[in-house]
């Protein structure tokens, strides 16, 4: 029986063609799993086409569906449907092969990619002093990278970056990506590696028409339609792309099974989220019995989004997977054990240290109450140190330094406060996690037998201890924990902590995710540059480069404003998000402002543009509830949108703000404004 694999693009503009045509297309797909001979579907050979495995059927009066037909094998893809001409026109310069060395299927026009290096040619060039690195590269070695024979003869043209940046659109895109590992310095075999995370091991196809292996593979833009519910869910409106398609590292990463703790780490944008939640399906598939998988987030709005997005994604499993956010996992933990705690309220906590500072204890010593504050609740409290010595003897990254004599001195006041909260009957979130760490540790709460972490970056060192104590780490199970974060996001907990001094050990078991899919090359690399200076860490203690990084499209370059007054700033926001309005591309729920400010908003209010508020603990309504989006840079962390702008820029080398100006910068996925205020009033 014969297979039929669809194109990406087919599922996308699926929804755009006419019902009459969709249920030929339903008809289509069907007479391959019934009676595949050509002579029923009537498959005609497009003979102008330069390609001889091009086919066009039939789907309406004036629509045609292309197919790729294979001369080895029985998979067939459907690549595209159209009007008549323009069906034809898309199909008739173009190649489709399955790349022989990677085993991947690649469309490519050879016309057009050698055009954009020619086009080059006539800009001037200053001669350049030595070879350019893929000219370093033999034929066999352009082969092996994913190129297909017939565009080497375009690399061999490629002088520079700026060449390369050009023809990069018109080459299959695993080997754009290897190719940019390349010229980014790797070697062959890591870009390989890097960016692809190896080579499938399966049989590679002897010529670039053998299909036959095609459906075992990890395809970025195939899919195969397995049966008749498939085909309808595939096809139906409001799928996502990243439910069905993902990159090949990100498939192993999913699918890799691992004798202990795995790590997945890297930018924003670059599938973190996606490959987690698709792991967690795939070890729901294995839970036996009672078992179940735990998804723990840090922030509470993660953890909505993403319980909403794994009922989408397994719904059958659904039931043995639980997603829930740190403090809520550490407080189901501690009821469980010692029924319920009373978390203080910031104004419980301002008084506490009201008191301590206060206190006799605090006579004498020369600490200003911000920075003894800071040292609880940046060291003491996430690092769960309960007593004196260990604080004596312990790493204190990133804070300024106490010498062994002021340690000794400021203590007394952390155990002056942890007396004031006993006694007012109070615990502080991380307080909680503590108590919660030591319920787990004594085997008085179950367990999971998979966990995995989202936003690890923000997870103090209870948190991580909490973590592996409630996974199956000590018992020595396959795929007990998989953690993913990103060290350019810590906008919780500014104290790295390296993981394994949690003891979890991820030797081995850590792979960085490079191509980003939110963010347009022109965005991710501005917000890269707000952090430029800045040794990013890759939550294990060692820094994190970011060779190889690449958006998989481009845009619109950032807008800077600069402006010297807040009535300046409301209309340079007015007028931008009027523009984006009207320009029809971009609803008004697409559009995010960060932090609030209420004269922008009053602003848009009065200019008949409504606003709507990102809240705690809600998922974002999406297009059902229009309105420019507003919220704090904490609060959008974990979400999209086609548009936003940060309102309050500025280059301050504060660690913190400079974090969370990544992140608000990373949310936007085509346009991004950037309010910088020079001088005069104030909010
Ligand atoms: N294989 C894929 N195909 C298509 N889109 C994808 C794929 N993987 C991820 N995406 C999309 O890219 C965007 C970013 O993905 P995701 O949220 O998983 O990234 P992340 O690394 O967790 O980001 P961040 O750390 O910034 O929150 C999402 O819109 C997601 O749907």
């Amino acid at each position: 029986m014969a297979k039929m694999m669809l194109h990406r693009d087919v599922l996308k503009n699926f929804g755009k063609l006419p019902a009459k045509v969709q249920k030929k297309v339903y008809e289509l797909t069907y007479k391959f799993e019934s009676d595949s001979t050509q002579a029923s579907i009537h498959l005609e050979p497009i003979e102008a086409a330069k390609d001889k495995k091009v086919r066009s059927a039939r789907v309406g009066l004036d629509y045609r569906a292309i197919v790729i037909a294979p001369e080895k094998g029985d998979t067939y893809l459907l690549m595209h449907i159209d009007h008549h001409d323009e069906a034809y026109q898309w199909c008739m310069n173009k190649q489709f092969e399955a790349h022989m060395a990677l085993g991947t299927f690649q469309v490519f026009d050879v016309e057009l990619a050698e055009q954009s290096v020619r086009d080059a040619e006539t800009i001037e060039y200053e001669a350049e002093t030595e070879a350019y690195v893929l000219q370093k590269l033999s034929d066999k070695e352009l082969f092996q990278a994913g190129v297909p024979e017939a565009l080497i003869p375009a690399i061999r043209a490629v002088r520079n970056d700026d060449d390369f940046e050009r023809l990069s659109d018109y080459l299959p895109p695993e080997a754009g990506q290897i190719l940019f590992g390349i010229a980014a310095g790797m070697t062959l075999d890591d870009a390989l590696n890097e960016m692809l995370g190896g080579l499938d091991e399966i049989e590679k196809p002897t010529t670039p028409g053998d299909f036959s292996h095609l459906a075992d593979m990890t395809n970025m833009d195939l899919v195969l339609v397995q049966g008749e519910e498939h085909l309808q869910e595939i096809l139906s409106e409001d799928i996502e792309e990243w439910r069905i398609f993902l990159h090949p590292y990100q498939r192993k990463l999913v699918e890799w099974n691992t004798k202990g703790p795995m790590k997945i780490f890297g930018a924003a944008g670059t599938g973190k989220t996606v490959a987690l939640m698709h792991r967690a399906a795939w070890l729901a598939h294995q839970c036996d019995g009672d078992e179940k998988v735990l998804i723990t987030t840090y922030t509470t709005n993660l953890s909505v989004t993403i319980r909403g997005l794994m009922e989408k994604l397994a719904p059958g499993v659904i039931d043995k997977i639980e997603v829930t956010n740190l403090h809520q996992l550490a407080r189901t933990i501690c009821f469980r054990a010692q029924g319920q705690a009373k978390i203080a309220e910031q104004d419980d906590l301002k008084s506490v240290w009201k008191q301590v500072m206060t206190s006799s204890v605090a006579s004498g010593l020369d600490f200003t109450p911000d920075f003894v504050r800071e040292e609880f609740e940046q060291v003491i409290d996430p690092m769960g140190i309960t007593s004196e010595d260990d604080y004596l003897t312990m790493v204190r990254s990133g804070r300024p330094v106490l010498k062994r004599k002021q340690r000794r001195q400021i203590w007394k006041l952390f155990v002056e406060a942890r007396r004031q909260l006993e006694y007012r009957r109070l615990v502080t979130f991380d307080g909680l996690i503590h108590q919660a760490r030591l319920v787990a540790e004594k085997g008085e709460f179950p367990g999971y037998r998979y966990v995995l972490v989202d936003e690890t970056q923000d997870f103090g060192l209870e948190a991580l201890r909490l973590i592996a104590a409630i996974s199956p780490l000590k018992e020595g199970l396959n795929n007990p924990l998989c953690v993913v974060g990103d060290g350019h996001q810590r906008i919780y907990n500014t104290v790295p902590v390296p993981m394994s001094r949690a003891g979890i050990d991820v030797r081995g078991r850590s792979r960085r995710l490079k191509i980003n899919y939110r963010t347009s090359e022109e965005i991710r690399n501005w917000a890269h540059g707000v952090l430029q200076g800045m040794s990013i860490d890759d939550l294990d203690g060692d820094d994190v480069a970011t060779q190889g990084d690449r958006s998989v499209f481009h845009g619109p370059k950032p807008q800077l404003v600069k402006c010297s007054s807040d009535d300046e700033m409301v209309d340079a926001v007015v007028t931008w998000v009027r523009g984006l309005t009207e320009s029809g591309d971009i609803a008004t729920h697409e559009i995010c402002l960060t932090p609030p400010n209420s004269k922008v908003i009053n602003a848009l209010e009065s200019n008949g543009l409504g606003t709507v508020e990102l809240k705690a603990r809600q998922a974002d309504p999406g297009q059902e509830e229009g309105g420019i989006r507003f919220g704090t840079k904490k609060r959008i962390k974990g979400l999209e949108f086609k548009a936003v702008a940060i309102l309050d820029f500025g280059d301050s080398d504060n660690v913190l703000e400079r974090f969370e100006n990544y992140v608000a910068a990373t949310r936007a996925r085509q346009q991004l404004l950037v309010v910088a205020k020079t001088t005069g009033e104030k909010e």
